[in-house]
């Protein structure tokens, strides 16, 4: 019977640095399972299962018992409290399980693991980032008041000294979901080019670990803003809930909302004027999370669209099975059925242009006003990589959609982990003028999917740069959209419409 939890070597040389510079024990052996313990708990604070990545093996493992991590057989032996909360929390009964029960156990450790790596810098306040993240999840609803990840002035201006440039600020600085805003006054008009050329070494004068300082012009004489990173520990989550009144006002046709901007404020687009969108980011850059705001934003609208969606990988998008709205109330995950659906919606264009015109509408939008009952159709596509490399002919009736179906109210969503040329080709480039970079790992991911760089320097979980078509490069961070918000859209959605 297993009952041992692995560890990798880096993991284990983390534990000692959480023991000597964190919890300040002075090297004490013996505490590494109340480490694996926070592990756990800071982990079952996300809303998913953590993944596979987790339960592999490490080669050269570290290895704790159950014994230490659960208590198993000791006093106190909380072994069967865990396994309860695991099994609550899987819908699965994992004291019938006990190898499952242990795994899940590892892989929960080690995301935690992960997830603290993430959010402390050694150095810092480790009992700051546990209050914060495992007692408080202060959301963006809370004022905008100075935060304690803020770059206090004082510090800020010793930085600007260093470059040799001299500001002063306007108010306190605006604490957004994840950057602090200053807004300065220069002294001169020649500090403007030196601040310019001195971001990086003011970032590195000020301490700041990871993350790039933004800047930006504002109106008035001589005032910039600049946008400082906090560290992940002092980060906010956007909860999706608050953001759906935000946009609910607003009078565009096919409202749509991925999250907020740097100082907290829902950013709201209409999908209609988009008319087409590609989403891209690296692995676990939040690619899905902000799918998933896109679509609850449209089945949040009065007059929602219907859906096509295809998934490749059937895993992202299971909870919009059954969905009403959705095209054969199921995702598409076989590829040669999607590509013969595509092609349906190829033929279903000219079909709906018949229909404009016998209720003597130019778009959809007419056509509607004088009571056709045509609903919106928008065509989601995740991992787009694959599906057009798996040569089934995906891409023609992609290209034809994305050139004609603006008129007669077809959209196109496309997501991708695999930012390529060879994946997100000419023609259908051409015709997606509007796209969401989420984190990439290299500038040049960055350039194909928004024609410049800058994605290479987002912060992952959701941080991302939107383009649409005539507007400036916007940074937002996404709405944090949990399985619980997608189902309950869901059954809304199913409540309202048939
Ligand atoms: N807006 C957000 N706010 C907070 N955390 C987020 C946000 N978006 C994503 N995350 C975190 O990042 C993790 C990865 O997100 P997601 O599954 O959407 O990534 P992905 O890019 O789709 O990954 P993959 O391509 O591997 O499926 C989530 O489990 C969540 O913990």
């Amino acid at each position: 019977m297993k009952d041992s939890i692995y560890f990798t070597v880096e993991e284990r040389a983390f534990f000692e640095r959480i023991i000597d510079d964190g919890l300040m024990q002075d090297g004490r052996r013996g505490v590494y399972w109340w480490i694996v313990r926070i592990a756990i708990a800071r982990s079952l604070q996300e809303s998913d299962e953590p993944d596979e990545r987790y339960k592999a093996m490490p080669k050269s493992p570290s290895e704790l018992h159950l014994e230490q991590i659960t208590g198993r057989a000791k006093e106190p032996d909380y072994d069967d409290a865990f396994a309860l909360l695991l099994s609550l929390r899987r819908d699965e009964d994992l004291f019938e399980n006990h190898d499952l029960y242990v795994e899940v156990l590892q892989r929960h450790a080690r995301r935690g693991m992960e997830l603290l790596h993430e959010s402390w810098l050694p150095g810092t306040s480790f009992h700051d980032v546990l209050l914060d993240s495992l007692y408080f999840r202060p959301s963006v609803d809370d004022d905008h008041s100075t935060n304690k990840g803020d770059v206090q002035f004082d510090i800020l201006k010793k930085g600007l000294q260093q470059i040799g440039v001299d500001a002063n600020p306007i108010g306190e600085p605006i604490s957004g979901p994840r950057l602090s805003r200053h807004r300065l006054t220069l002294g001169g008009v020649e500090d403007y080019d030196r601040l310019r050329r001195g971001l990086e070494d003011l970032a590195f004068a000020i301490g700041l670990g990871t993350g790039t300082i933004a800047f930006g012009r504002e109106p008035g004489e001589r005032r910039v803003v600049l946008d400082i990173p906090r560290p992940s520990g002092a980060w906010r989550d956007v909860p999706w809930p608050p953001l759906v009144e935000a946009f609910m006002s607003s009078d565009a046709a096919l409202a749509v909302c991925p999250g907020v901007d740097v100082i907290g404020e829902p950013v709201v687009f209409d999908f209609v004027e988009a008319p087409h969108m590609f989403v891209a980011g690296a692995t676990g850059s939040g690619k899905s999370v902000c799918m998933n705001a896109i679509l609850l934003s449209m089945l949040a609208s009065d007059n929602p669209p219907e859906l096509l969606m295809i998934d490749p990988k059937g895993v992202d998008f299971a909870e919009y099975d059954g969905l009403k709205l959705l095209r054969g109330e199921k995702v598409v995950t076989e590829m040669g059925a999607a590509v013969v659906m595509l092609r349906a919606v190829v033929e279903e264009m000219d079909a709906r242009q018949e229909r404009l015109r016998e209720f003597g509408a130019r778009n959809i939008a007419e056509a509607r006003a004088a009571g056709s009952p045509m609903r919106r159709l928008v065509v989601v596509v995740d991992e787009l990589a694959d599906f057009l490399m798996s040569r089934t002919g995906a891409e023609e009736p992609l290209v034809r959609i994305a050139q004609k179906a603006r008129a007669v109210g077809i959209h196109l969503l496309l997501a991708t982990q695999r930012p390529e040329a060879a994946t997100f080709p000419g023609l259908l480039r051409a015709n997606i003028p509007s796209r969401i970079a989420l984190t990439v790992q290299k500038s040049s991911d960055s350039r194909i999917i928004l024609d410049e760089s800058g994605a290479e320097d987002l912060m992952m979980r959701g941080d991302m740069l939107i383009k649409l078509a005539g507007r400036p490069l916007l940074r937002a961070h996404g709405a944090r959209v949990d399985v619980a918000d997608v189902k309950r859209a869901v059954a809304a959605a199913n409540s309202r419409h048939t």
